[in-house]
């Protein structure tokens, strides 16, 4: 390996962002379902297992079969359901997230998570104010755990799910590894259960019974001297300084005729459009408009996310004012400490997007699809790109799954050291191709048939 590609090994070890145990995935030794003392009394597919019908795996059963109380808690604490309309309750979240959700990590970084990031991704429609708990200390009123369910419509390949999404799970770091987890994730059960819900879907670098799709981060460094500066990277011995600049340094203007900022107007032709390209994947979460409206233009109120910032959603509109495309990505920075100069190091995340370039084709694999698609989704996601570096952010990520295969290379995106592992929970369901070859490359031909991105 190169000194230069070392470093941006390193670079984009430090960046595994999402669900913070992604770097461990590698050190991990195999293990099998009974290995898992809490995971093999759930109903999830065991590792050892080859699916042979997809479907629930628990037998059917009914609100009123679910217990009313809460489970046991330890002595010292107790549960909470955090109120996050309540700013202060909120801000408990984001201090216990912000220093205890990403692991080893040198007390350099943390990610800022902001209320706005978590009135987006918390208070989507539908959602419950049941479904975000918590755990505190009882003497002190410290939250010390965490966990959230949001409703989703899931889609697997023709079935649709009446589901809920699992995210921001988080255990202090002092008090890991005392069997919190598994308490919290059946407080969570319950509760979805309590509301006639019985699948979710969830994501983690770590593996457990069982992965239904794997993915691999990627990064497209923008802003190169940044992330030199604050010591995600050096200069490459056998290169200068201005060749690395000139390697990834965009334009500030955007490539695509008819790229706008998507508005109120947009919604419906653009979730049409959508829907008709999500058709190609086995997994998505189906959007209502309210949804749509919710994920891409913002939050439900006057303080909405897209005016913080939080998501960037652009239509493309042809001469006849046809929306042909549209894409999205989110912002989440980190916070740099210690750091004379730099103190923040924006990270930007591609979200969804759509695009009828390969609509006129019945095969989406057909070469001539293939190659119309692949020319667009260079354009547009390389306007991504620059609409990210425009908006101060420092580096670009995104996953191999969706039909990202077709532009990774292209655009400079470097495979990362983390992998993402998607979950069902009573479901069981055939493996859905993720975007990698066995050897953990871009699998380019096949791309990914996973069209879920999470938070
Ligand atoms: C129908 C409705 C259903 C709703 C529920 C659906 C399921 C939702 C599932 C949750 C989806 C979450 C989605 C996200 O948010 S993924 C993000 C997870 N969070 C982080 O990585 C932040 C940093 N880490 C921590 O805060 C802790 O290390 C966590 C909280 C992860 C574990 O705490 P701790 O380190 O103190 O361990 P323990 O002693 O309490 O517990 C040990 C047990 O926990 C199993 N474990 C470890 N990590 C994970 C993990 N990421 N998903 C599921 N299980 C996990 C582990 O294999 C072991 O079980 P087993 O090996 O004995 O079997």
């Amino acid at each position: 390996m190169s000194d230069e590609q070392k470093k941006l090994e390193d670079l984009l070890k430090q960046l595994q962002l999402n669900n913070g145990n992604g770097p461990k995935i590698n050190a991990e030794p195999v293990r099998g379902t009974n290995d898992f003392k809490f995971w093999k009394t759930q109903p999830v597919t065991s590792l050892e297992e080859e699916v042979t019908e997809e479907g629930p795996i628990d037998k059917p059963k009914k609100p009123e079969d679910i217990s009313d109380k809460t489970l046991p808690m330890l002595a010292e604490f107790e549960w909470t359901t955090v109120d996050i309309e309540d700013n202060e309750q909120l801000e408990d979240v984001f201090v216990l997230l912000n220093e205890n959700y990403v692991e080893d990590r040198d007390s350099e970084f943390r990610f800022n998570y902001t209320k706005e990031f978590f009135k987006w991704a918390l208070k989507c429609p539908g959602w419950n104010k049941d479904w975000n708990v918590g755990v505190r200390v009882k003497n002190t009123g410290k939250l010390i755990a965490f966990i959230s369910a949001i409703p989703v419509t899931l889609r697997v390949r023709s079935n649709i799910i009446k589901s809920v999404e699992i995210n921001f799970l988080c255990v202090h770091k002092q008090l890991r590894a005392k069997r919190l987890a598994p308490v919290l994730i059946k407080e969570i059960t319950r509760r979805v259960n309590k509301t006639d819900i019985w699948q979710a879907l969830y994501t983690g670098g770590a593996i457990l019974p069982s992965p239904i799709a794997t993915c691999r981060y990627t990064h497209r460094p923008l802003n190169w001297n940044k992330l030199c500066d604050v010591g995600f990277t050096a200069l490459p011995s056998n290169s200068t300084n201005a060749e690395m600049v000139a390697k990834y340094t965009l334009p500030k203007v955007t490539a695509t005729p008819g790229l706008r900022v998507m508005e109120e107007k947009d919604i419906e032709e653009t979730l049409r459009l959508f829907n008709r390209y999500q058709e190609r994947f086995e997994l998505v979460q189906n959007f209502t408009k309210e949804e749509f409206h919710h994920w891409f233009l913002g939050g439900l109120d006057s303080t909405s996310s897209k005016d913080s910032n939080v998501i960037y959603s652009y239509v493309i509109e042809d001469k006849d004012g046809k929306i042909t495309d549209f894409f999205s990505f989110y912002s989440l920075p980190f916070s740099i400490l210690n750091h004379s100069v730099h103190k923040d190091l924006g990270i930007g995340y591609l979200f969804y997007y759509a695009s009828d370039a390969d609509f006129n084709y019945a095969e989406r694999y057909n070469e001539e699809a293939t190659s119309k698609l692949k020319k667009r989704l260079d354009l547009i996601i390389r306007d991504a790109c620059i609409l990210a570096n425009n908006s101060k952010m420092d580096v670009f990520n995104a996953l191999t799954s969706q039909d990202n295969a077709l532009f990774l290379d292209d655009l400079k995106f470097g495979s990362g050291d983390g992998f993402l592992n998607f979950y069902l929970f009573n479901y069981k369901a055939f493996p859905i191709h993720g975007g990698l070859l066995s050897n953990k490359s871009n699998d380019v031909e096949k791309r990914s048939n996973l069209g879920i991105v999470m938070l």
